[in-house]
């Protein structure tokens, strides 16, 4: 069974003055479990209006959604997911150990269960030393870690998040990607929203592309740095002395080395010069006649 099943998903908004904004248009996608991906796309794309549909914050103006099996319309379909919204927000007079406590009640966890993983999910979020503060003191990298506590608190076997390295400084970035592998050892599924290419290329199975409403490209992060060579730089050696790198494109590879053959240069080195994945977003951005959103 897929972990999630997306099936010709819309969503269209009445935006000012009732005009019709297309955020979604039939999107298409399967995750199968213990899979990390990656759902890139620039400001506007329609990222987290998807993430709001299968967390049934928003309904769909067509096409359905299942998790692990049941429509996201049903909210059983949420008991095995972990949420972590876009810029989350708590009740901020409460403190960091107060609110996982609320959490814990909220998921029917035992008590002495709450305890135990409390104390894990804040030591894993570097938040012991503030557990006992009072939210409303707490730094936007903090709230985003505490937001990520949250999420691990029961364990749950899918994680939704939205744009998790948010507002994070490199530390609580290198977290967080620590945290995600360790969820895919353990088997669980992450979707995530980014539209930071190099935390796809460094954490995803597979990334899935989607601009103004429309997924682009959906593929395994390995493929495409595998097939994505567009030529080699090479280093040239005359007289034994280090002369010059040149860049050949992939096409002009043989004829390059032929001609070399005739001059008394040599080849000291040649390096394929990979497409990275935000080569292959940009380019996919510029087919699509990407419109910039306001
Ligand atoms: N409540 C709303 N009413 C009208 N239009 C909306 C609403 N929410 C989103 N939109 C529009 O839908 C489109 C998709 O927005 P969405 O927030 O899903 O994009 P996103 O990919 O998450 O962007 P970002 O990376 O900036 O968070 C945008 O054009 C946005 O302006």
């Amino acid at each position: 069974m897929n972990a999630l099943e997306i099936t010709g998903l819309c969503k269209t908004y009445r935006g000012k003055r009732q005009k019709i904004v297309k955020a979604l248009s039939s999107l298409d996608l399967t995750i199968a479990p213990g899979e990390i991906f990656g759902f890139l796309g620039p400001n506007g794309a329609g990222k987290s209006t998807t993430i709001k549909i299968l967390m049934g914050l928003i309904q769909p103006t067509g096409g359905t959604a299942k998790i692990f099996g049941t429509p996201v319309i049903n909210s059983a379909s949420r008991q095995r997911l972990g949420y972590l919204p876009e810029n989350p927000s708590f009740l901020d007079f409460m403190t960091a150990r107060e609110y996982l406590a609320f959490v814990g009640r909220a998921f029917s966890m035992h008590k002495s269960d709450v305890k135990k993983e409390t104390d894990r999910v804040l030591e894993l979020l570097a938040l012991e030393g503030a557990a006992n503060r009072a939210i409303r003191h707490y730094s936007k990298g903090m709230i985003q870690r505490l937001g990520l506590a949250q999420v691990l608190l029961h364990d749950p076997d899918i994680y939704i998040l939205d744009e998790p390295m948010s507002g994070l400084d490199p530390i609580g970035r290198a977290l967080v990607k620590d945290i995600l592998r360790d969820l895919k050892s353990r088997g669980k599924t992450v979707f995530f929203s980014t539209h930071i290419t190099s935390d796809v290329e460094i954490i995803c199975d597979r990334v899935g592309i989607i601009v103004n409403g429309n997924l682009m490209a959906v593929d395994h992060v390995q493929s495409i740095l595998q097939s994505g060579i567009e030529g080699y730089v090479i280093q040239l050696v005359r007289d034994k002395m280090v002369t010059e790198e040149v860049f050949v494109e992939k096409e002009r590879l043989k004829s390059f080395i032929s001609d070399l053959s005739a001059s008394d240069v040599e080849i000291e080195r040649i390096e394929p010069k990979r497409k990275d994945i935000e080569k292959f977003f940009l380019d996919i951005v510029a087919k699509g006649e990407y419109v910039a959103v306001e």
